[in-house]
């Protein structure tokens, strides 16, 4: 019998040094060629409003499209650890938290990721007692997109960058299990790893962190429009979406993904 990959896991490679792989799935074909290629995190993201629904935001995405695709992907013959996005709007209070996270855990996820910063400790607490692990996306938080006025690079300025290292410790000791940073610069990344003794995943945040992550369609060259800087289409140079999978597997595992072109 193949082993789970647990929370655990993750840990004994940050632990060791060794990063590990994550990347979005919706449905449980491609979560299972995923996580045959060894993927070791595949996360339910609330990006399918926009790569599945098509619309121009993660906004409209609803928690029961949210369970809906969890079930899918929970149905996959992986030993993944099944990570799902609360979708916008279900954090306005700790119990509305509790309740939304419940249901994608009972829809298979093993694990939860909200959007946020410092003012999530509390709910951070709450969800970890209940035996709900946390992952809190940090950085460019898409939810907020009307705020931060477009997907811009966070951190830039030496009071943001302080500001957002202060949180992510402030978040670790509230309990959360991993911390992901999107789009922030590389130094500013391996800073908050550094200061961090849980695994941290990055998006668009450099080399220096412990597991990456893309979306699916993104690695295998199905955006539409221009795409993110820190997106390689690893479809390009294997022809086939197995190969694809095991490519950005094995260059996230030797650190050749991300490249400096690929950073900020
Ligand atoms: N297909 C897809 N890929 C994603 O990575 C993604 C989604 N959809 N939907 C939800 C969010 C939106 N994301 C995005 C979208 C665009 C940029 C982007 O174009 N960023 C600029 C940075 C500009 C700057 O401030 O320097 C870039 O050039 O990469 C980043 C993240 C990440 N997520
Ligand atoms: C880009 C990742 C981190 C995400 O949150 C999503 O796919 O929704
Ligand atoms: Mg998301």
């Amino acid at each position: 019998m193949r082993h789970p990959i647990t929370l655990q896991t993750l840990n004994e490679r940050r632990r060791t040094g060794q990063p590990f792989s994550c990347l979005t799935a919706y449905d449980a074909t491609l979560a299972t060629l995923a996580g045959n290629a060894g993927i070791e995190v595949l996360l339910i993201g609330d990006s399918l409003g926009m790569v599945l629904q098509g619309h121009a935001s993660t906004l409209p995405v609803t928690l029961q499209d949210m369970i809906y695709h969890t079930r899918c992907v929970a149905r996959a013959d992986t030993t993944s650890l099944i990570m799902a996005d609360l979708p916008f709007m279900t954090n306005t209070t700790t119990v509305q938290t509790l309740q939304a996270a419940g249901q994608l855990m009972q829809a298979g996820a093993h694990m939860v990721k909200l959007e946020g910063e410092a003012w999530l400790a509390e709910t951070v607490t709450a969800l970890t007692q209940r035996g709900v692990p946390v992952c809190i996306h940090m950085g460019l938080t898409p939810q907020s997109v009307n705020a931060l006025g477009g997907y811009r690079v966070q951190g830039r300025n030496a009071q943001q960058a302080e500001a957002m290292l202060e949180a992510a410790k402030t978040l670790e000791q509230a309990g959360a299990a991993v911390i992901l940073l999107e789009c922030v610069p590389r130094e500013l990344a391996g800073r908050i790893r550094d200061a961090l003794e849980v695994p941290v995943i990055g998006i668009g945040a450099g080399p220096d962190v412990d597991g990456q992550i893309l979306v699916m369609h993104d690695m295998l060259g199905a955006t539409t429009g221009r795409a993110p800087r820190f997106v390689r289409d690893f479809m390009a140079d294997t022809g086939s979406i197995s190969a694809a999978f095991r490519a950005y597997h094995e260059a996230v595992t030797t650190r050749s993904f991300p490249s400096p072109e690929h950073c900020f």
